[in-house]
């Protein structure tokens, strides 16, 4: 018997970010080893014209959850939706909802963040600080609750090279910071942003390095633990390989590689690509839940959920392992053949960004307008560019993250735990894993059929056939432009004439010979 689904049994769980990419994995591997949990409560806004029930009826229907209605078929009356905004005073949870969550949590998974890079820091901090706080305050309110279990990344101290797992003391009091949001314009705010995130590559990082030290400091009567994933990628095998469904991270970049717009990055080739399936961090998550609770450890403990250490991966091998994997399997209406190069200068990334990103670009605008459509490739392309530029600064950096509690962790689990939430990434096989990725993103990202694969594979041929054309044409108009202008060429293509010229009658000579 697993001792972790077993603890899960007959509890109330609170997750928030529960309609997140992490948080659905994480409700779904709970349904799915505990069936027997009391109930889920997540916090939940209405978004997108949809009401928090019709938001969780899609949840519930996606693939992600039909093993777990196999299984546990009542599922649906054991996730109770809260209406709550993580940005508002007190959440704007009603009074009776509140006391329902005060009375009645076990567990609390906080989940919910903004995980946008170039957020506004005023924003960053609200949901990433500021409401980290006030569930801290909820928790310590919370008469039954056993276990808080923050989730943060490996990056809130991506400014150091060799990380702990302990908190790193922040040089201005989060404290302070939330203050300041309140009464400073977004104008100053603008100003000082960069004077206070200093070597943070953006508000995300930093902001997620403030919730730790608020964890810290408003925490003490409750029993936490922080996790700390790296890049989280698609599920390695549960509940099946290649679940991923948004396009944050790497899944972003596999598609505009796979569809022929990103066909070189700024990246150190040989830099740890630090990724982490998300049933890892899920598993790690859920038997650190079980620790907190039932061995109370006396200090906040710390997680990292990493794979560099453990069983380093780089980007060089990713990028092949990808490009490979679009020979077997390419995807549908690709713009143009994927290719994954690696540039390391800024003169051949600006090299490749002009003349194998945006003039395709802009020549397919061109070839839009003269048929009467609206151009938009030119757009997508600058978009995707200043996205590349964000991710670069992880693309470009080894980091160094100790994992000892996260081994101790594993080595207190009994076989059974070992199996079931297994998080040891050691037994991950990385070409394996990025080719289901890869295969991942095609299916649940981009809806699309493996049945279209052989139409695919036949438009990247005429692809393939264009861009030969394509690169003869333009050879021979810029040769013609040249000899029309300079005596020099017209020299150049005159001793290459004749040369060829002689070549072939000596050859057709010598072979008359013969005979
Ligand atoms: C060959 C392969 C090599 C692989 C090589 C992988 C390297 C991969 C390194 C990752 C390193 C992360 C390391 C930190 C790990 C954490 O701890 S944080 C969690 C991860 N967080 C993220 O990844 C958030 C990153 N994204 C962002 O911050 C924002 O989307 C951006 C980049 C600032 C763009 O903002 P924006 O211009 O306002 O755009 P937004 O509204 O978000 O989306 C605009 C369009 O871009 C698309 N888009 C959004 N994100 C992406 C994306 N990542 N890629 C492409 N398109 C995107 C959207 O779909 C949207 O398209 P439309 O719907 O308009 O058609
Ligand atoms: N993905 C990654 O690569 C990594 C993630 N992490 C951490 O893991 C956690 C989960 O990340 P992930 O699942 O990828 O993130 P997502 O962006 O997929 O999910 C964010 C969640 O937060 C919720 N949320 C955002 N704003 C509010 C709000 N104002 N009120 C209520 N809920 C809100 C979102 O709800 P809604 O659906 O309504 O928008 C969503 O459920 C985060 O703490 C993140 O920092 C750490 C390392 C890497």
């Amino acid at each position: 018997m697993s001792m972790i689904s077993a603890f899960y049994g007959g509890k109330s769980i609170l997750i928030t970010g529960a309609t997140g990419f992490l948080g659905k994995v994480l409700m779904e591997k709970l349904f799915r080893t505990s069936p027997d949990l009391k109930i889920i409560y997540i916090l939940v806004r209405p978004k997108a014209g949809q009401t928090l029930q019709q938001r969780v009826f899609q949840i519930l229907n996606s693939k992600l959850f039909e093993k777990v209605k196999e299984i546990c078929p009542n599922v649906h009356e054991k996730i109770r939706p809260i209406s709550a905004d993580l940005n508002q005073h007190d959440f704007s949870i009603t009074k009776e909802d509140m006391e329902e969550l005060l009375s009645s949590t076990n567990i609390i998974f906080h989940c919910a963040a903004t995980v946008r890079f170039d957020d506004h820091l005023r924003h960053a901090v609200q949901l990433n600080v500021t409401a980290t706080q006030h569930l801290l305050l909820m928790a310590s309110q919370m008469s039954k609750l056993e276990a808080f279990i923050h989730l943060s990344t490996a990056f809130s101290n991506c400014n150091l090279k060799h990380i702990d797992e302990v908190i790193y003391p922040c040089s201005v009091e989060p404290k302070k910071i939330i203050e300041s949001m309140e009464w400073l314009d977004d104008a100053i705010i603008d100003e000082i942003t960069p004077k206070l995130i200093r070597d943070w590559p953006n508000t995300y990082t930093y902001t997620k390095a403030l919730g730790e030290t608020v964890v810290q400091q408003e925490g003490a009567n409750v029993n936490i633990a922080i996790i700390r994933p790296s890049i989280v990628g698609a599920t390695w095998r549960e509940p099946f390989p290649g679940w991923v469904d948004n396009l944050n991270g790497p899944s972003g970049l596999i598609i505009a590689a796979g569809k022929g717009f990103l066909r070189a990055i700024r990246a150190t080739p040989m830099a740890v690509a630090d990724l982490i399936p998300a049933d890892t961090v899920v598993n790690l998550t859920l038997a650190a839940g079980w620790y907190t609770a039932v061995h109370r450890p006396k200090s906040t403990l710390i997680y990292h959920c990493t794979s560099g250490n453990l069983n380093p991966c780089n980007w060089l091998k990713m990028g092949l392992q990808v490009l490979a994997t679009f020979e077997k399997v390419p995807f549908e209406k690709a713009f143009r053949r994927p290719n994954a190069d690696f540039t390391t200068t800024n003169f051949t990334t600006h090299y490749w960004n002009a003349v194998s990103h945006r003039a395709p670009a802009v020549i397919y605008d061109c070839y839009l307008r003269l048929t009467g459509r609206e151009p938009r490739v030119t757009k997508l392309m600058n978009r995707l560019l200043r996205t590349v530029s964000m991710l670069e600064y992880f693309i470009n950096r080894s980091w160094e993250w100790s994992t000892h509690n996260t081994e101790m962790l594993m080595s207190v689990l009994s076989p059974e735990d070992q199996r079931i939430f297994n998080f040891d990434v050691r037994q991950l096989n990385w070409l394996e894993y990025i080719e289901n990725y890869v295969l991942g993103v095609k299916k649940y990202l981009l809806k699309e059929d493996m049945a279209g694969v052989p139409e695919a594979r036949q438009h990247l041929k005429r692809l393939r056939n264009i861009h030969y054309l394509f690169n003869i044409a333009l050879f021979l108009i810029i040769w013609r432009l040249l000899t029309a202008r300079w005596q020099m060429a017209r020299n150049i293509w005159f001793f290459i004439v004749s040369f060829c010229y002689k070549f072939l009658s000596y050859f057709r000579a010598s072979s008359t010979l013969k005979f």
